[in-house]
């Protein structure tokens, strides 16, 4: 039987990282998708910009949308301080069955929770499920048409606080232009843009910044 891309990625970790080195995990997934098999983690150009933003943020409590194979899982939660906690949500059980064995691969399950199942069903249940007061930072990769959902469904449940940042993916490609246009033009927010590349490609895209202002 046929394995699948995100078996094969996983593959290309067991064989060519070590276990508990995140780093060589990272590298070893950058690889395979710029020689083996093109993949939508966020790759390591926009990579660099994500973790120059977790380590100005020094987040205690991140939420991540959309874990895929746990590439940016991975760079987040190696970045956090002892006790912080990260929660990922995916939709797809094959996704989320790969990323828990890369998210293992690295050392990192005791830094993650992954969540099965839709964010709009599981940010109302944060608060009571995991115990969340808000989020510190939240990154945005899921289906580019729920980030504004789900945005507004974060602000309804009381998870953002004055000062979380919202760090979101492809919001040039493959776009999220409601999105966008909402934190840009919001007096509730205060938003950037960090100019870049679609993962392993030279197509433009990038990653929007926005600060919740409470
Ligand atoms: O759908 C995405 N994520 C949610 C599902 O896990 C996603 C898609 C793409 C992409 C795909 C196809 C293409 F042609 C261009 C971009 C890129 C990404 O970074 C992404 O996060
Ligand atoms: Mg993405």
């Amino acid at each position: 039987t046929q394995s699948t891309r995100p078996q094969r990625l996983l593959g290309a970790v067991q064989k060519n990282a070590t276990r508990g080195d995140p780093r060589s995990v990272v590298k070893a997934i950058d690889h395979f998708c710029r020689n083996q098999e093109w993949a939508m983690n966020v790759g390591d150009e926009k990579g660099c910009i994500l973790d120059s933003v977790v380590s100005e943020v020094n987040p205690a409590t991140v939420l991540e949308l959309g874990t895929y194979c746990g590439y940016s899982t991975v760079r987040i939660a190696s970045l956090l301080p002892p006790h912080a906690k990260l929660i990922t949500l995916e939709f797809n059980p094959d996704f989320a069955a790969i990323a828990r064995q890369v998210i293992a691969w690295a050392g990192l399950e005791h830094k993650v929770q992954l969540v099965e199942g839709a964010s709009g069903d599981w940010i109302p249940k944060m608060k009571e499920q995991f115990g969340v007061e808000t989020f510190d930072l939240v990154f945005l990769d899921h289906w580019k048409d729920r980030y504004l959902p789900d945005t507004h469904l974060m602000e309804e449940c009381g998870l953002l606080r004055k000062g979380s940042v919202l760090l979101a993916d492809n919001v040039i490609c493959p776009g999220t232009p409601d999105y966008l246009e909402f934190v840009r033009s919001s007096p509730r927010y205060k938003s950037q843009y960090f100019k870049s590349h679609l993962e392993y490609t030279k197509v433009e895209d990038g990653l929007e910044k926005s600060v919740f202002l409470g």
